[in-house]
């Protein structure tokens, strides 16, 4: 099969992890016989140092010739980079916004796995994780807070500043739907969260969703609010199955789930749409702090290598050889420094991606 993977490298840790990925995915070409071509994208702050802002147009349009994408991490320190000097909308931020409007991907899947390997690097006591977790988080990624209409401005000699969440129906429908085709998938449960206590937009997603149920007999639903979620997922993560959520709930309570896994760096993710089309991107961001030094963890974008495979090209063997490999990797105690505990073997980045890529073996 030909794979035609557009790369955006991104800012930060973000060429460091990318290129990992690329060398798993290139050596599980090699092993199933894969033609893999890549186009090189820029966004965020690499763009705007060559181009002037986050996100040209013409990089939407080579995205968009692309069977998928995959992404590093975009964004920059704001203390300290000039990217933030810049107005709102021209910075790297933006340019991912941008991104996953213009290409439609509504469905922003989140894998929370706690590996056995790594109960260790799980800052939860040892009763709550004993039997370990695996759950998907649904985060839909198109609407709500962060595409809604903002500005800052004085009110009466007050700045005044302004964020809009809005929902349509149609925009919960679509995104309620996947969650209720994965959850079929898995275990058959759908946690709707929200706060419906508060909102108009989460007493119309609950309706939504309600809606969406009568389809799915076959699956379970409950609806949860947003502050209890985020509770319930450090006292007892293993009542989770699949996670359907809004945008900035998404955003918050999956970096919650990544640090139940032991660490951001093991957090892939899936930006879907109706076709299979998508981009694959670590959930985690650019992490300036240790960018440039050769630690970060590769694994989030290996593991989103592997969705990439599952989900766009739907080839589940290949997807399987990449998990495995990760987990065989961890099982034979590699670690890099953030998921590191006593006795393992620390590595860095590069070895990290080798080792994983080295021990792809096919099924
Ligand atoms: N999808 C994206 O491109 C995202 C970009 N960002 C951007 O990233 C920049 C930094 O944001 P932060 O709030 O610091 O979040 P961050 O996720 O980049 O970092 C938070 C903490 O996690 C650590 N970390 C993250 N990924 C890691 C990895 N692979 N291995 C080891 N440690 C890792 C960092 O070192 C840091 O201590 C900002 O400019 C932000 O806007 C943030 C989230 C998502
Ligand atoms: C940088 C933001 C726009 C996005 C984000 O934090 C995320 O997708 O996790
Ligand atoms: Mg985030």
């Amino acid at each position: 099969m030909d794979w035609k993977i557009g790369v955006i490298k991104g800012d930060g840790i973000g060429p460091e992890i990318v290129e990992e990925a690329m060398k798993v995915l290139d050596a599980v070409a090699r092993l199933y016989g894969h033609n893999c071509q890549y186009r090189q994208l820029l966004m965020g702050g690499a763009s705007i140092d060559v181009h002037g802002e986050p996100l040209t147009d013409q990089m939407v349009e080579e995205a968009k010739a692309c069977d998928a994408i995959l992404m590093g991490s975009i964004g920059g320190d704001p203390a300290v980079s000039p990217w933030y000097r810049l107005e709102p909308s021209k910075r790297p931020e933006a340019g991912l916004l941008k991104l996953r409007k213009e290409l439609g991907l509504f469905a922003n899947l989140r894998p929370a796995v706690l590996y056995d390997t790594l109960k260790e690097a799980c800052p939860l006591k040892e009763s709550i994780t004993e039997d370990g977790f695996d759950m998907m988080i649904v985060r839909e990624l198109t609407g709500g807070l962060y595409f809604g209409e903002r500005y800052t401005k004085e009110v009466d000699g007050v700045r005044t500043a302004v964020d809009t969440l809005t929902y349509q129906e149609e925009e919960i429908r679509r995104v309620a739907k996947k969650a209720f085709e994965i959850a079929r998938a898995r275990k058959g449960k759908v946690t709707s969260v929200d706060k419906a206590n508060v909102l108009d937009t989460s007493r119309l997603w609950r309706s939504v969703t309600e809606e969406i149920r009568t389809s799915y007999a076959d699956v379970e639903l409950e609806h949860m609010l947003v502050d209890n979620c985020s509770m319930q997922l450090v006292k007892n993560p293993r009542q989770f199955d699949v996670i359907l959520t809004e945008n900035m709930f998404g955003d918050i309570l999956s970096d919650e789930a990544s640090m139940i896994t032991g660490s951001i760096g093991m957090l892939p993710s899936a930006s879907l749409k109706e076709s299979d089309f998508g981009l694959y991107e670590p959930s985690g961001g650019s992490a300036p702090d240790i960018a440039g030094k050769g630690i970060a963890n590769p694994i989030a974008a290996i593991l989103s290598a592997a969705m990439l495979l599952r989900f766009t090209f739907h080839l589940e063997e290949e997807a399987d050889c990449v998990e495995e490999s990760v987990r065989n990797v961890l099982k034979l105690g590699y670690r890099t420094a953030d998921i590191m505990t006593d006795g393992k073997k620390q590595v860095g980045t590069r070895e990290m991606g080798s080792l994983i890529a080295e021990g792809l073996r096919k099924k």
